[in-house]
């Protein structure tokens, strides 16, 4: 019934829909693919398309509660992902007003009888879904508020912590605060104001079997918080070489961190803020495959668990509610994944507030029923149509956890949100480059994928920087997050990633994401990323040189004419100023091991922006006899073609800069024509620098097969 239900939803979302989402996006009919292929890129765009789809998995629905398979042994632990026993779940007592779930029959639930009011949701209404943080209120029964951060494990609410109670709510007399208690109270404040607005965190993934049946090998070593990707590449001659590329972050999981530990180092700093007037988010980013959902699944159900022990403990009797709602983004539309996929509306209050009327927000109190929910949504979700990964790596799932209180603490009126607590397990980012897929409905999605990630790297950028202006409209994803992005928050990332080789190219891109996410935040002082300086570049790699290369075949008929000229052209004199390159280091075996292009680029950088080369010798060329000059030739060329294709990085990483720009600019017609204009100068320029490479390929060639029968003449 579910597959049924988001086919047709899907496909008459976007006929009611298309014009609003993808008409303003260059993606669709000012396309990224119209656009790439003048540009002369069309290549770029399948690289990613065919990437493959894990199979369906035999998902724990983040029932795990303690780690799930993500800790213990390495390899087969991915596989095994057995449900655990829910700890604590008796801690938490349950709200007469909200039976859980799980003590309905299935049959019941089956049959569709979950109506809303069984679990006392709010529907959620321009009038009622209230985004607005309420506003600071004193809070009457603070205790030593120690645990708010090292929340008690284990241990019944009956337990005699030491709690003032509030007058409102119960008999007991109110006691005010004394000094110790005021202290730790602003103490807690002070840490939870330390905690990092952004944090950028990785979490590398097991091989699976399949990327051990291929042989495909373990690309990326993690060290404390840092990680290297080791990408294999082959030179000219063809022969391998290894590039490393080094980031750090502020914190790199590596495949024997459990789900708990992940819970520990991302969400758990945060869940306390939520209760002092903040909205955090904490999301999951990656290629499909990569874990995202394996690492997201068991957060929401432990960030409640935290909060339940909260506000039944450290905030007992505070008036504090706790509320569930799940929905999806898909294709640009909303889709309610506690309601059967009920479409949902996304509307603008008076305010400015973002309401999405219609989403059920379901008051709990219990974790069986947060976690009966999560399964909800997630089955909802998942069983779509018949490929879940398929289905699931094209949509954003969102699930919220809101605490709301109220205005005087009573129960009359309607509680105000305190704080909110979203977790978005993102599409697959590799989704975003489906722009040239034949199906239109697939190419669509993929624009609105991309669109989405890059809008959402913008308003994170945006909100750490302390930016006026947050660009939330830029997605719809980041519109509904709108909420998030404004006022007191704290946004974790997760770049979730495969250490397979097979995967390196998705890997850097997901890396680089998370990097310029990190690195660009205010106080983090200079881009962290060792090599960041290469980086950019190294990633447009895997191009093929021959892709960009002007069709010619008949270069080496005016060899000479085309050098003469571009010698004059570049003005260049190789004793003063020449490109110096790192030079490979080499294996035993002649392979290469490591290659560092050297950053000094300044160095190659004329003032007209033209990158200089050495020249090679003429009097090598002409008068070399041996193999230490033929070496050093060899060399030398081999150099002149790296110094090419850097270039050619570096061209392509200007046009990856500016498609950004357009998309974020969301830009009319006549700009996106002067953008393309000014793009393709760029692309001549370098093509002219890359034709004169080839014409100097040809050239040594030429000599070396002069110097050839010279040698075998005269009897070398
Ligand atoms: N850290 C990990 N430890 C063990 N197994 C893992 C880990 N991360 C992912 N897996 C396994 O890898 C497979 C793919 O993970 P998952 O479905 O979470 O990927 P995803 O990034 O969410 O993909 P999609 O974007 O398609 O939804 C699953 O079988 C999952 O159990």
């Amino acid at each position: 019934m579910n597959g049924m239900g988001r086919q047709g939803q899907r496909s008459g979302a976007t006929a009611v829909h298309h014009q609003r989402q993808y008409s303003d996006n260059f993606l669709d009919s000012s396309s990224n693919g119209r656009w790439l292929q003048s540009a002369g890129l069309q290549h770029l765009q399948n690289s990613s398309s065919s990437s493959s789809i894990p199979p369906l998995q035999d998902y724990n629905f983040y029932g795990g509660g303690g780690g799930g398979g993500g800790g213990g042994g390495q390899g087969m632990r991915m596989y095994r992902n057995a449900p655990r026993g829910f700890n604590g779940v008796n801690e938490f007592y349950v709200e007469p007003t909200t039976p859980p779930i799980s003590s309905r029959s299935s049959s019941q639930r089956k049959n569709g009888e979950d109506s809303p009011n069984e679990f006392s949701p709010g529907l959620l209404d321009l009038h009622s879904f209230d985004t607005e943080l309420l506003p600071e209120m004193p809070v009457p029964g603070l205790y030593d508020g120690s645990s708010l951060f090292h929340p008690v494990r284990g241990r019944s609410f009956d337990d005699s912590e030491p709690f003032l109670s509030n007058k409102q709510q119960t008999s007991r007399a109110p006691v005010l605060p004394d000094n110790n208690l005021l202290k730790s109270f602003a103490a807690d404040k002070e840490k939870a104001s330390s905690v990092a607005k952004i944090k950028v965190v990785v979490r590398k993934r097991p091989m699976n079997k399949k990327e051990l049946a291929k042989n495909e090998e373990d690309i990326i070593e993690t060290l404390s918080n840092s990680l290297t990707v080791h990408e294999t590449k082959l030179k000219v001659d063809l022969t391998e070489y290894v590039e490393k590329h080094e980031f750090v972050f502020d914190a790199v999981l590596n495949e024997e961190v459990s789900n708990d530990e992940v819970y520990r180092e991302t969400v758990e700093p945060i869940v306390p803020i939520i209760f002092q007037r903040t909205k955090a988010t904490c999301f999951a980013y990656g290629q499909t495959g990569s874990g995202k959902t394996y690492t997201m699944k068991p957060l929401p159900l432990k960030a409640s668990r935290d909060i339940l022990r909260l506000m039944h403990h450290t905030y007992r009797n505070q008036g504090f509610q706790l509320f569930v709602s799940f929905f999806e983004i898909y294709g640009g539309k909303l889709f309610d994944l506690l309601s059967d996929r009920k479409k949902l509306c996304m509307r603008e209050d008076g305010k400015q507030q973002v309401c999405i009327v219609g989403l059920q927000e379901y008051k709990v109190s219990d974790v069986e029923t947060i976690k009966d929910l999560i399964e909800k949504g997630n089955a909802t979700r998942s069983t779509g149509t018949t490929g879940a990964n398929e289905e699931s790596s094209r949509s954003h799932a969102i699930l919220q956890l809101a605490i709301k209180r109220s205005v005087d603490g009573s129960e009359s009126k309607p509680p105000r949100l305190v704080g909110k607590l979203s977790f978005i397990d993102l599409a697959g980012s590799e989704r975003g480059a489906d722009t040239t897929d034949n199906d239109k409905q697939t190419r669509m999605e993929g624009a609105e994928i991309n669109k989405s990630l890059l809008a959402l790297k913008e308003c994170i950028r945006a909100l750490d920087n302390d930016k006026s202006h947050i660009p939330f409209r830029g997605s719809k994803l980041t519109e509904v997050l709108r909420d998030s992005f404004v006022g007191n928050s704290r946004t974790v990332m997760i770049s979730c990633i495969s250490p397979s080789s097979g995967s390196c190219e998705h890997t850097l891109n997901t890396l680089r994401y998370a990097d310029r996410v990190k690195s660009l935040s205010k106080g983090n002082g200079p881009k962290k990323d060792i090599l960041s300086s290469t980086l950019n570049m190294k990633e447009s790699t895997n191009m093929p040189l021959s892709s960009v290369l002007p069709a010619t075949s008949t270069f080496e008929d005016d060899i000479t004419d085309a050098w003469a000229e571009q010698d004059e052209r570049d003005d260049f004199d190789a004793s003063e100023d020449s490109y110096e390159q790192e030079k490979p280091v080499w294996k035993e075996n002649g392979k290469v091991e490591s290659y560092n292009i050297s950053t000094s680029e300044d160095k190659m950088r004329k003032p007209n922006g033209m990158t200089k080369w050495k020249e090679p010798s003429r009097s090598i060329l002409k008068n070399s006899r041996s193999d230490d000059d033929l070496n050093a030739l060899l060399q030398e060329e081999e150099d002149l073609v790296n110094a090419h294709r850097k270039q050619v990085e570096e061209t392509m990483n200007i046009v990856r800069e500016e498609m950004n720009l357009l998309v974020e600019a969301d830009q009319p017609g006549n700009q996106l024509d002067d953008y393309i204009t000014r793009l393709n100068a760029i692309l001549s320029q370098k093509a002219a620098g890359i034709l004169q490479l080839q014409n100097r390929l040809l050239h040594f060639q030429k000599r070396l097969k002069e110097h050839n029968v010279l040698v075998s003449s005269s009897g070398y």
